[in-house]
């Protein structure tokens, strides 16, 4: 099916929509008026434009409160409308979207209604034009797609259809059942189909639409359940994206076309419109990266955890230390040959330590790679040096690598291969690996990334939370694999200009995080201090045994309870951007203690 986008969903001038839309692989547009009157093109050069770029106008829109008005508010309206085909015409569009008025002019009578909007229908045609009825959920009369559908037919003009949109209709739907009212809409009096998710929020239904839509998969709608129900009606027409978002707004238009078309192929292979190679989801976490200009902090830090350094990099400088299953490499290599060299919130690059790549344990890297590529994601160069083994990898909405790897699989070939044994002394514990990895994200590629992570590797979102740090909130969303093997909680900020919280972390799961945090600070290792208030919180909120509480008190352990189990976890200090967590997880606990977040966050500004 051919996919579309709306001009609105994308930041720029018009013309750097056109062509970031064209670049991502749209097939056409529908453009907005405004875009269209801030344009200094004529309409004859923006269908040029559009041709060149291999685009069609699919929809021309919105025009607004037209219909159930008085007859010389009508004739007005009327008036209007005739420039408007006008335009439309110069510009190449067949199809116009009319909304449901929000006029306090309008009158509640469908039959005044379906008159009117024939008439228009009527004049549409002499110009070669389609009217598509779209209920606002917001309209004044006229509010529900099944009511703006009655409406369209009993006019019952071959001009006049509807437009479904899946904003309207999934933010005032209570279940399944109010879905099925869309088979009882023959496929082509479907004129148009917009598609747009929004995370689940309790608020004004206008202020959601205009500031909160997102491209599906980024929310919390059904909408692959939505555009079901429209194909069985033998829909053929464009499903296009229409996302009015804040942020989008504002991000660079070329990604978020790719970010827009890649949730548009998610949704066709969960509808069944479109195959994709497999996910094949991640098993586990291989390692962790970090790149930094300077290894001794780092490699300090590694060893007061109880890491050794286990092997070196053939050809690069690249060392690797190990512990039980969790593996780290610590890159001294030029920052600037990194290919995916990380970016601040503010757009600069990031210098210092930085957590750069992850290799995640891949049941088939060649498949996963390709699902990869068929979802827009950059693929990496397999070799990086003339020894290396071949690596798939590919990077992250933020420029993270992700290398889609096998370790002691003898039949695929080993990154490990590429590392020399050194001798060691044994690590601390075999019992250690890694837990999760907290991949704070630029502001503009959060939802991007929670899409990525879902539709790209396979790991399923968890609900988002809200976290408070004294100087801002964050908004975090944990991806994982089924069984917990992979986690990723991802992790973003209000503003831009605000770098500070671009601090990764690695989470290290332990038997023992009391044992863990002595030999840590027996090894001459700081630990996170936490605020004596934080215990009198927690001895108010839990009950411990005696002398508990004391040992988390000072050791900085940090305590959390769910339906499931225990959680007790504490930080190392900061080095560059990165910092390591010690935890346990005891009867399944299934968080990563969000609710201690805002204290950490707290005492890590107050460690700075
Ligand atoms: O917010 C609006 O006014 C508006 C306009 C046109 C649309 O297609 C829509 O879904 C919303
Ligand atoms: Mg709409």
């Amino acid at each position: 099916m051919r996919t579309s986008i709306a001009t609105v969903s994308l930041s720029g001038s018009l013309t750097e929509k056109l062509t970031a839309a064209a670049r991502a692989g749209f097939d056409g547009v529908e453009i907005f008026e405004n875009d269209l009157l801030t344009s200094p093109l004529a309409p004859e050069e923006i269908r040029a434009r559009c041709a060149d770029l291999g685009l069609t106008v699919d929809l021309y829109q919105p025009m607004r409160d037209i219909e159930a008005v008085p007859a010389e508010e009508f004739a007005r309206n009327l008036r209007r409308a005739r420039h408007k085909f006008e335009v439309m015409d110069r510009l190449g569009a067949e199809t116009v979207l009319v909304c449901s008025s929000v006029s306090p002019l309008a009158a509640d009578d469908d039959a005044l209604a379906a008159g009117q909007l024939s008439e228009l229908a009527d004049l549409a045609q002499d110009f070669g034009i389609r009217v598509a009825y779209e209920a606002l959920a917001w309209g004044r009369h006229v509010s529900t797609y099944d009511h703006a559908w009655r409406i369209v037919e009993a006019a019952g003009h071959p001009a006049l259809g509807t437009c479904l949109d899946s904003f309207h209709i999934l933010s005032r739907s209570s279940g399944p059942k109010d879905l099925e009212g869309i088979g009882a809409i023959p496929g082509e009096k479907i004129f148009f189909l917009q598609l747009a998710d929004a995370p689940l929020l309790g608020m004004d239904v206008l202020q959601w639409s205009r500031h909160h839509r997102c491209f599906p998969g980024q929310g919390g709608f059904d909408v692959a359940g939505l555009v079901k129900h429209v194909l069985r009606t033998g829909y053929d027409g464009p499903l296009s994206l229409e996302v009015f978002n804040d942020v989008f707004r504002q991000a660079e238009a070329g990604p978020t076309a790719v970010d827009a078309r890649r949730s548009l192929l998610i949704l066709q292979e969960e509808t069944g419109i479109r195959a994709l190679p497999a996910p094949a989801a991640p098993t586990g976490v291989a390692f962790a990266e970090l790149l930094t200009p300077d290894a001794e902090p780092v490699t300090a830090l590694l060893s007061g955890l109880g890491f050794a350094r286990t092997a070196r990099h053939r050809g690069k400088p690249v060392e690797l230390w190990e512990q039980g299953a969790a593996r780290v490499l610590v890159n001294t290599g030029p920052a600037a040959l990194s290919p995916s060299r990380l970016r601040s919130r503010a757009g600069t690059p990031v210098d210092g330590t930085v957590l750069t790549a992850i290799g995640l344990e891949s049941p088939d890297p060649a498949a996963a790679a390709r699902r990869a590529e068929a979802l827009l994601a950059p693929v990496l160069p397999r070799r990086r040096g003339a020894e290396d083994a071949p690596l798939d990898a590919v990077a992250a909405p933020d420029g993270t690598e992700l290398f889609l790897c096998a370790t002691n699989r003898p039949e695929l070939p080993d990154w490990r291969a590429d590392f020399a044994d050194v001798p060691h002394a044994p690590a601390a514990s075999g019992a250690v690996r890694i837990d999760h990895v907290a991949l704070t994200q630029p502001w503009h590629h959060f939802d991007e990334a929670v899409l990525f992570h879902r539709g790209v590797l396979g790991l399923g979102a968890q609900e988002s939370v809200d976290v408070a740090d004294p100087y801002g909130l964050l908004r975090s969303r944990a991806v994982a694999n089924a069984d917990g093997s992979v986690r990723f909680p991802l992790t973003v900020g209000a503003a831009p200009g605000d770098d500070t919280a671009h601090a990764r972390h690695i989470a290290l799961a332990v038997g023992d995080v009391v044992a863990a945090a002595r030999r840590f600070t027996g090894a001459g290792g700081r630990l996170l201090p936490i605020p004596a208030n934080y215990y009198d919180d927690l001895a108010a909120r839990f009950e411990f045994a005696e002398g508990e509480l004391e040992i988390y008190r000072d050791l900085g352990i940090l305590y959390d309870r769910d339906a499931h189990g225990v959680f007790r976890h504490c930080y190392t200090h900061t080095v560059g951007r990165v910092f390591f967590e010690l935890v346990q997880r005891d009867g399944g606990y299934q968080g990563y203690g969000a609710a201690n977040a805002p204290v950490r966050l707290a005492a890590q500004r107050a460690a700075r």
